[in-house]
């Protein structure tokens, strides 16, 4: 058909190979029953977490050369040798705070003339990113704490994640696990929270309000949440405003310390940058009331939020101790030491579900308005179109002219 919107599915090139993807083959199945003008080609991938043949089956066409496609999505960056001229990408290009290890992307894609629509651009009017994975790391997140907690007390045994087909398989694996009593701190009130949650509630963890949590003790496993108005508050008045404490979080306290006295296992998902001060300190660390056993710092940056984060672990190797006088790093699950999960590629280990929670966001919010002439939510996301960068992404300037 001559009008016919020709959609095509990249591979995952960045090494090591991402197994997700922007829609599973019955979302591709679906879209192209609904959107009859549009064709899915799909380039064949052995990384991918759906096979070739789940595409072919939901009458995806298989293709090496997607150079016919006007439309091609991806996950992570796409290398700059593999950029086709004159199309429209998206995908997540982490450009857009002058990243250094992306700037000869951003400098490629405007040579080669290309759109780049960046996923995390993608906003709801009120200024809510549609897409992201936090659910999903999360989840897993969640799970990884628990599993160390399990093989530091050598109370029980959760099996790794990735070694499960689906969400679904990891939720069998919970029937009848009996959790010993702990007490689990959550931070953060987003999607990664949202996930944690998911576990604690598949798991029976009851929830208790903060207030009570830190002064009674409980003889089955339990669980707070801290959102940043709870664990923030602004050092003059003792007051949080969540749009106050955005733009100055340096004029913030951190209230977790009574926190680490009572506490087995921290959950760790609230944003963090560098002047949001840290949920303890070196210091805090070395002190004999310093309780927590397993730190899974889900929100992952180095010496962040979590100071003794040393540096990522892998979905492999996923826990590493930390020694706590020294905050040196040793072997996991030895006695009196804190053990850190700190992968930065959690929802890699649930790749199937990880992609079709994207997917649907990607269908319900964003795909027909790709398909419209004109949208502000796409123009809103564009970095890139026709050699130059958006009117709204120009301060990269200096980024692409190399300085
Ligand atoms: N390890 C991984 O695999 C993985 C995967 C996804 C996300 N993450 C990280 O987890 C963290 C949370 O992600 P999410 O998807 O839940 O995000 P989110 O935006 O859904 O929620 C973030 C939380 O931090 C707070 N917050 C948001 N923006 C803030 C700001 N500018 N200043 C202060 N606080 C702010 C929010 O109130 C909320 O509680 C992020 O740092 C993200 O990069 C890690």
């Amino acid at each position: 058909m001559e009008n016919t919107i020709h959609i095509g599915l990249i591979r995952e090139e960045k090494h090591p190979h991402d197994n997700r993807v922007a829609f599973t083959p019955k979302q591709c199945q679906w879209i192209m029953h609904h959107f009859p003008q549009t064709q899915i080609y799909v380039a064949p991938s052995p990384h991918r977490c759906f096979r070739d043949e789940e595409y072919e089956k939901a009458g995806a066409q298989l293709q090496e050369d997607l150079s016919h496609c006007s439309l091609l999505l991806g996950i992570k960056e796409v290398p700059a040798e593999k950029l086709i001229a004159h199309k429209t990408y998206l995908f997540f290009s982490h450009t857009k705070k002058k990243q250094p290890h992306n700037q000869h992307l951003l400098q490629t894609i405007l040579k080669k003339k290309i759109s780049l629509i960046d996923y995390e651009c993608l906003v709801h009017p009120d200024g809510q990113r549609i897409l992201g994975f936090g659910f999903f790391a999360g989840v897993v997140g969640a799970h990884n704490g628990l599993q160390a907690f399990g093989k530091k007390t050598g109370a029980y045994n959760f099996k790794p994640v990735h070694t499960c087909h689906d969400f679904q398989e990891l939720i069998t694996h919970y029937f009848g696990i009996k959790l010993p009593p702990m007490k689990i701190v959550i931070t953060g009130s987003g999607r990664v929270a949202a996930g944690a949650l998911e576990i604690m509630g598949l798991l029976g963890i009851k929830y208790l309000p903060p207030e009570e949590y830190l002064v009674n003790e409980y003889a089955y496993p339990v669980y707070t949440q801290l959102k940043a108005g709870e664990l923030y508050l602004r050092k003059h008045d003792k007051t949080y405003s969540r749009s106050d404490f955005h733009a100055h979080p340096e004029n913030y306290e951190c209230r977790f310390l009574p926190y680490v006295t009572g506490t087995d296992i921290l959950m760790n998902g609230i944003y963090w940058d560098h002047n949001i001060p840290p949920l303890f300190n070196a210091n805090d660390l070395k002190k004999d009331n310093f309780h927590i056993q397993v730190i899974a710092d889900i929100t992952d940056d180095t010496h962040g939020s979590i100071p003794c984060n040393l540096g990522d672990s892998t979905i492999e190797d996923p826990v590493y101790g930390v020694i706590k006088e020294t905050m040196e790093q040793t072997a996991p699950y030895l006695p009196g030491t804190v053990d850190m999960m700190c992968i930065s590629n959690l929802p890699n280990e649930l790749p199937r579900d990880a992609s079709q929670y994207f997917g649907d966001q990607l269908m319900k919010y964003v795909f027909e308005e790709l398909l419209k002439p004109q949208s502000e939510m796409i123009r809103n996301a564009t970095i890139a179109a026709n050699g130059a960068l958006t009117d709204k992404f120009s301060y990269l300037e200096d980024y692409v002219n190399g300085s």
